[in-house]
Order: C-alpha cells, then structure tokens, then sequence
C-alpha cells in the first residue's frame, strides 16, 4: 500500500502535499470525509431549492440538476474518471443498471456516467441524512427496507411494473451495502428477478478498486483515476424466474472479471479470496 498522504514521523512533508500534508492519515481522512459529508449537505439544500421550483416536486427529472451538481465533486478530490462503453446505455426502453459498491464515494462515479431517467434503489434509512435525504426523495430514488425482505420484494415488484410504464432505467447495487476490498461480495438477487419480471435488459456497470487512493481502514484517502467500464446489455425476454440465479451469477462473473481487469489484479488472485 502506499504511504498515506499524511506526514508519518521521520518523514518531511513534501511541498506539494501542503498543510493537509503534515496531518497525520486520521486526521487527513477525517478532514477529507468530512468535507465530503458538508459539500453533499450544503449542496443537496441549494439542490433542492432549484428542483423544487425547476420540477415542481418528487421525479426523475431532478436527477439532471443532482447529476449536474454532484459532477463538479471530482475537482474538490482530485479524482479522474476514464468511462469507457457508455454506448450500451443506449439500449431503447428501460433497463435495470447494476453496479459495485466501494463507499459513499460511489455517488461521484454514479453521476459521472448516470443516464437520463434512471433511479436508484436504496436503503430507506438513506431518508433520515437531512438535506441530501430530501434531495435523494426529491431525485425519485425508490427506497426499500433491507431488514424486511418481504416488503423490499414487494416494492422491488411494483417497480417492475412502473419502470416499463414510465420507461424509467433503475440503478441498483446488487452487492446490498459498501464493500472496499477490491473484490465483490455475492450479489443479491432483487435486482435479477426485477429485471426478469419486467422482462428488461442487465446493464452492468464497473469501477475500478478504490483501494488505491481510498480505504477506510487504513485511513487513505488521496487523489486517484477510476475506471469505468459499462458493459454490453444482457437480454432477459422470455427467461423465467427458474433463471434467476444463473442471470445473477453470469452478471457476477463478468462484474468480477472486469473489476480485476480494471484494478489491475492478476488474474490468478481471483480464487485466492
Ligand atoms: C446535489 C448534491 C447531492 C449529494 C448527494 C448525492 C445523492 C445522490 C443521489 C443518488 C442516491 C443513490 C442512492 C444509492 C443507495 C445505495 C444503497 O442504499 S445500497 C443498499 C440498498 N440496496 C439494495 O440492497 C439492493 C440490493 N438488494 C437486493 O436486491 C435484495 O435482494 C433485496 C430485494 C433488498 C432483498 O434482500 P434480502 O432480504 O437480503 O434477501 P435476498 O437474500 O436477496 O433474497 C431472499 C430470497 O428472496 C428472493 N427474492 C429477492 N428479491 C425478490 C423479488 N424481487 N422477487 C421475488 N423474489 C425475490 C431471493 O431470490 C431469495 O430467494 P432464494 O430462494 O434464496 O433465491
Ligand atoms: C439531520 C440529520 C443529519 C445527518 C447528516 C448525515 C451526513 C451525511 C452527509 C453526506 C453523506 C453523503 C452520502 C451520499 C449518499 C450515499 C449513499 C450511500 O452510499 O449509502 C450507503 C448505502 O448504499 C449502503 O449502506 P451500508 O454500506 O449498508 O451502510
């Protein structure tokens, strides 16, 4: 791993590293993270403000103003972005784009490549975070209860049925919750059998391991250039739900793949974790 941008004892500041430099990691990852959380609020309030009298309310039209802010983050990080394949997002009708999850960071990759009239799903306790909850509401996110399985499938069954309707893309991060370790953990199924149900192609979509220039853990977090790769459709007409699992587990391997392609992990690592 390299050394954290902080200054450790015995080592000298290098000039460009400036006063964020001579903190120690804690500090510089406290500070970085809290920056984060503070452009995210402040902004998610003049964001609402503009789609509360651009839009008039709740819909997916606000995820053009959100989308148009959340861009300019990467400038504050000194985060790059390479995207390569956003032609297969051109896929006519809606879709169900699924992607991995590193960290709360994931929102800027999201907004990098996020296409028009497409939602998210997330976890309803996302509602509670003050002004980025009212603007994560007013995006038209559809949130679910992840501790009640019954009623997570049960939103995820009337999204089916809307998504085609109002021809509406939905983003779900298939992992369930944030997970920095460089790999995948197993995919939950919602996102397949909504895709099944609806009868709507799998988008899936790739960044890069952020552990690089990112990890909690360890207390990094430095610049750094993602990878991004939107991969070709998967066509789900006329599977059943008798295919579920092996639609997830084809989304798995091709996910898993190119994430060690992207992050630059050999090949032969895959197994070892
Ligand atoms: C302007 C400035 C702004 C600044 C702020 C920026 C804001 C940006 C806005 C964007 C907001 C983005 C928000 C992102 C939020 C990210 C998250 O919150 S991630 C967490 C939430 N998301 C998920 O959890 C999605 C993935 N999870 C699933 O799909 C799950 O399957 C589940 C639907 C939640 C259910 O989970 P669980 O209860 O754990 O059950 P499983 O093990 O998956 O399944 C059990 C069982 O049920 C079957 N099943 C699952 N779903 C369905 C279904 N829809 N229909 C029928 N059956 C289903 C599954 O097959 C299992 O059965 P099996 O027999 O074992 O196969
Ligand atoms: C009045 C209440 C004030 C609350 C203040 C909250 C401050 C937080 C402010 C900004 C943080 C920006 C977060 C942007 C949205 C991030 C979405 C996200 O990444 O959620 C994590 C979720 O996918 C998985 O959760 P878990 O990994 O299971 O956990």
């Amino acid at each position: 791993m390299p050394a954290a941008q902080g200054t450790f004892p015995g080592r000298p500041a290098r000039p460009a590293e400036g006063a964020a430099g001579r903190l120690s990691p804690t500090v510089n990852f406290a500070l970085r993270i809290g920056f984060y959380c503070v452009l995210c609020l402040v902004c998610s309030a003049l964001a609402a403000v503009a789609c509360l009298l651009v839009n008039g309310g709740r819909t997916v039209k606000n995820m053009r103003i959100i989308r148009a802010v959340v861009r300019t983050f990467k400038y504050f990080f000194g985060l790059r972005f390479e995207v390569k394949g956003l032609e297969n997002f051109k896929v006519e009708g809606p879709a169900i784009i699924v992607s991995n999850h590193q960290s709360v960071l994931d929102m800027m990759g999201l907004m990098e490549v996020l296409p028009d009239n497409c939602v998210q799903v997330g976890k309803k306790e996302l509602m509670y975070m003050g002004s980025v909850g009212l603007i994560i509401y007013l995006g038209g996110v559809i949130f679910i209860n992840r501790k009640s399985t019954s009623s997570a499938k049960m939103v995820m069954s009337e999204v089916a049925k809307t998504m085609v309707a109002e021809n509406v893309k939905v983003w779900v991060y298939p992992e369930g919750t944030r997970n920095c370790t460089g790999d995948l953990l197993p995919f939950k199924k919602g996102a397949f059998h909504l895709a099944i149900q609806a009868q709507v192609p799998v988008i899936p979509v790739v960044y890069s391991s952020f552990t690089s220039f990112y990890n909690p853990k360890t207390k990094l977090f430095t610049s750094g250039k993602i990878k991004v790769e939107v991969l070709p459709p998967i066509e789900t007409k006329g599977l059943t739900p008798d295919d579920v699992t092996d639609l997830t587990d084809r989304c798995f391997s091709t996910m898993r793949e190119t994430l060690f392609r992207l992050s630059g992990r050999p090949s032969q690592a895959k197994d070892s974790s």
